[in-house]
Order: structure tokens, then sequence, then C-alpha cells
């Protein structure tokens, strides 16, 4: 009887929304009468949905842009969505525009996930700018290059683990990003195995890849009855998996960060990006202020594991997909490192100039898949005419990189991989460098990782180049097992899991690893 009485009111509720939606389903007002971009017709409420292929957006997105161009108008559900195709618009709105253009989206399961806290989904304002001041200072790359030597510490135990358990590699590499991110963020040198803290912040970066999907906030927001039904409620799976977050979020959020405090308390606390920030604060600062700097610092610390994991993670998987599939990339970087390295040495940094071929290849891996097809959406704070076209406040900014990374004008054979298309005739790198790479996002919501990323990503490819050959596996009878190219899909997409051997090319090197460089 409750039950049917709760149903009842949900379902009434649920239905005036509806109608509500309907009736505000008039595009945005447009004062100037100019066109929106063009765009497949919207149907009546639903806009495009129906015509989105929803498990790869991307796809639709620059197959449509091939008939519409280089900017696109969607509507999803009553929302506006301005769809970026190419690297030009995409830097002459989200870079030069970028007063505009630099706000997120309301995503309303951000708040239901308990993830308000994080940098990424700020809105443009003040307190996004502290964090951004907080990660200018403590991610830059002169910041950065202070973390080499840990970058090759954590690279070594990665090689050990690929030595001893290859099988494994997706798990290794895991562990290597997250061991990078919680040593640089909190001074925190556990090994990842077992460990809580990292097995909270994994369990929470798999949930939210569901829970926070930009479908899911329009859902949200045109039923926002959602986010107030009872957990057990049928079909409440938003609700359920957004009190899921909830407790994990608040974890993440808290436990590493009293720590470092009171090891800081104690005298015990190593170098960190959140002890060395907790100790600038000025010692004059009111409670208030304390406590304002406090909580963007502990939010900035927990936004970087949460952010920078999957993504260079999902990189390396594809690297080790790509170096299955062209034995000759693999041959011409290893004869690189040979003539570079020597027999019996692992890479370091200062060998990173070069070895520009393996440069390259990480470059292509930006390319040949983006980790990140469509960035992360932006959203416009007043509307914007832009090539005659009306751009209304509020919209989703979306910038297709997977179009861009596609453009035939550009690249020559788009699908395959070909790291010589980034070096010059003489093997220099051609410009502009990777940190600039179109997978960092634009203007000033632009990835502070990438400094990071693109030092410990070129540290592990680099090394496991250096150490192994990485070919097909077999099967019981000898025979090569064929490995596809194959996605995932998602905010972020990695390869989907394929087996393969890691060969160890050198007992020199591995003698190397095992006794000068382990401690
Ligand atoms: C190859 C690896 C990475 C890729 C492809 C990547 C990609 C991105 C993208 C596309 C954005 C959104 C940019 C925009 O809005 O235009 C972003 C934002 C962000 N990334 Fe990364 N990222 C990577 C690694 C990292 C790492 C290692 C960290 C930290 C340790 C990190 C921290 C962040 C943060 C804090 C933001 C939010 C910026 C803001 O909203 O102002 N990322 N990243």
């Amino acid at each position: 009887m409750v039950l049917d009485s709760s149903a009842l009111i949900v379902c009434s509720i649920v239905s005036a929304i509806f109608i509500l939606s309907l009736l505000k389903l008039q595009r945005s007002s447009n004062a100037s009468s100019l066109p929106y971009p063009p765009g497949p017709k919207p149907l009546p409420l639903l806009g495009n949905v129906l015509h989105l292929n929803k498990s790869e957006p991307w796809l639709s997105y620059t197959e449509w842009s091939k008939k519409y161009g280089e900017i696109l108008y969607v509507r999803l559900l009553g929302k506006d969505f301005i769809i970026l195709n190419s690297e030009k618009v995409a830097r002459a709105l989200m870079g030069q525009r970028s007063t505009i253009y630099s706000d997120r989206p309301y995503m309303p399961n951000t708040k239901l996930c308990g993830m308000e806290f994080n940098t990424v989904s700020l809105p443009y304002g003040d307190e996004w700018q502290l964090h951004r001041k907080l990660l200018h200072h403590s991610m830059r790359a002169e910041s950065t290059a202070l973390h080499y030597r840990t970058y090759i510490r954590k690279t070594r135990h990665l090689l050990v683990n690929l030595l001893d358990t290859p099988e494994d590699f997706e798990r290794h590499f895991k562990i290597y990003v997250g061991s990078i991110i919680l040593s640089q963020t909190y001074g925190h040198e556990t090994s990842p195995v077992d460990d809580p803290l990292y097995g909270a912040v994994e369990q929470l970066t798999a949930m939210l890849s569901k829970a926070l999907t930009p479908v899911r906030a329009v859902i949200l927001s045109t039923f926002p009855i959602i986010a107030h039904l009872p957990p057990w409620f049928p079909g409440a799976g938003i609700k359920r998996d957004g009190v899921a977050c909830q407790k994990l979020a608040s974890e993440v959020l808290n436990v590493p960060f009293d720590l470092v405090k009171k090891n800081m308390v104690e005298g015990c606390a190593p170098p960190s990006i959140v002890s060395e920030c907790l100790s600038q604060i000025d010692e004059k600062a009111g409670e208030q202020e304390r406590e304002r700097l406090e909580h963007a610092i502990k939010s900035t610390a927990a936004t970087l594991f949460l952010a920078g994991s999957e993504t260079n993670s999902a990189i390396l998987h594809a690297f080790v997909l790509a170096m299955v599939l062209y034995p000759e990339v693999q041959a011409k970087a290893q004869a690189e490192i040979d003539s570079v390295i020597g027999p019996s040495r692992l890479p370091d940094f200062k060998d990173q100039l070069l070895l520009p071929y393996i440069n390259a290849i990480l470059r292509e891996l930006f390319r040949w898949n983006p980790v990140v097809p469509l960035g992360m959406p932006h959203a416009t704070s007043s509307s914007d005419i832009y090539d005659g076209y009306f751009i209304p406040k509020g919209a989703y900014v979306i910038p297709n990189v997977w179009a861009m990374s596609r453009n035939t004008d550009k690249y020559e054979d788009v699908e395959d991989f070909k790291p010589e298309r980034h070096l010059t005739l003489n093997d220099t790198p051609a410009l502009p460098p990777p940190t600039n790479d179109i997978i960092f996002g634009f203007g000033r919501r632009i990835c502070p990782g990438r400094y990071a990323s693109e030092a410990f990503l070129f540290a592990a490819i680099a090394s496991i180049l250096t150490l192994f050959c990485i070919t097909r596996a077999k099967d019981s009878d000898g025979r090569e097992i064929p490995v596809e190219r194959k996605f995932t899909s998602g905010i972020s997409v990695h390869p989907v899991p394929f087996p393969c051997a890691f060969v160890c090319r050198s007992k020199d090197r591995e003698q190397f690893l095992r006794t000068r460089t382990i401690s």
C-alpha cells in the first residue's frame, strides 16, 4: 500500500515535469535572429537523441560533420549542444574566446555522487580559479621535472612487475600510474596492491565513469525527482549509484588529506603537493580563510588522482595494442633505443631528446585512438556569435577530438599507427610540443596534468621497449592468438582486453634492473 501511494506520487510528479519540459522546449532565446549552427533536424521533445550512436557518439558527430561542417548544433532532451569538429574552431572559441567558453555545464549527477568538490566540474569562478592557482604551482613543467627521479623509480618497479607476471600488464599499468599520483600528491608510498586508499580510489573511478556521463546529467536535469527517490525504488538506478559514490567520494577526499596533516603535526610528512600547499598557508590567515584554503587543497588533491589515473593507464594499454599490431614500428623504436642507450642500461630523462621516434610514438598514441574522444564538455557563460551563427548561453560545447584526429587534410591513412607523421624529414619532432596536444583540452580548462603525463608515459614506453619485445600470445598448439583493434566506449576509452607476451630482450638489462636500480 505504501509502495503504491509513493509510486503514484512519483508518477504524477514525473508526468508534470515531463509536460513542463515539453512547454520549455523552444530553443534558448535568440534575440539576434541569426541562425544556429547547422545540424540534423531535431525531433520534438527528444531532439536528436534517436539519431545518435549512444555508445560512440563521436562517430555520429564525425559523420554529421561531413554534411554540416566544422561546427554543429545538436539538441538532446531539451539541451543545446555545440559540437566543434575541427581544431581550428575549437582553438578559436575555447582558446581565443575563453572568457565565454570556460564554464562547465551544470551536471546534477555530480552533486548526487558527492563530487561537487572536484576541479573538473567546478563552474568558471573564484573557487575554480583558486584550484587552478594551486594546480599551476604544483603541476607546471618546472615542478614536474622535480619528480623525474620518482617517475624513473616507479618505472623500474613497473618493469619488474612485467617480468614477474606479464599476463597482469593492465593491472601493472594502473598501479604504475596510481602510485605515481599518490606519491606526488600525498607522499603516500605504500604499494597500491591491497592498499585501502588505492582500492577506494580505484573503485570510485570505475563507478564514476558510469555515473557521471553527460547523458545521465541530461536525464537528471529533465527528471530531477530521481534525486529524491528512495534508493530502493524500482528504476532509481541513478540514485542508487549516486549514494554508493557519495560514501567513497568522502573517503577519497578526506582520508589521505587528514593523514598528511597528522604527519605534518608529528614532523614525519614526506614531501608532497599537499604538504607543500599546506605549509604555504599564511600563519596570519584567519580561521575562515584557512578553512577555505584547506578545502581547496584537499579538493584539488583528490581530483588529481580521479582525473589522471584512467586516462594514463588507458594510453599505456593502447601502446601495448599498437606494438602488437605494428611490429615494424616496435622494431624501429628498438633500433633507436639500442643506438642511444647501449646494451646494458635502461633509459632516463636525459635520453629523451635523443629519442625522437619514441616521442613520436607517444604523440601517435594520443592521435590514433584519443583516450577522451569528446574531451570534457565546456559551457558558454554568455551567448556568442561565430562565423554568422548564434551560440546560446549555457550550451554544452563539445570538442570532437575524435573528428580532429581523423582530419584527412592533416593526416594520411588516418586509421594506421604511423609515428613518422609527427617527425620532420630529418627526424626532429614536428611542432607543437605534445603537451599542447588536443587530447589535453583547450583554453583555460586545459589539463594541468599534461606535463606529468607526458613525462611518465615517455619513461614507461621507452623503458618497456628497452627491456621487452611485445608480441602476440600463443595458444596451447603454439599458434598466435589473433588480436583486433577494439576499444571500449565511455567518457574515456581503452582497448578491450587482449592477450600478449612480454619477451625479455636482454639479460644484461634485466640484471641492471634487478641488481642496480631497485632498492
Ligand atoms: C594522457 C593523460 C591525460 C589526458 C588525455 C587528460 C585529458 C584531460 C582533458 C580532456 C581535460 C579537460 C580539458 C578541457 O576542459 O578542455 C582534463 C582536465 C583535467 N585534468 Fe587531465 N588528462 C590527462 C592526465 C591528467 C593527469 C595525470 C592529471 C593529474 C595528475 C590530470 C588532471 C586534470 C584536472 C585537474 C583537470 C581539470 C581542469 C579544469 O577543469 O580546469 N589529468 N584532462
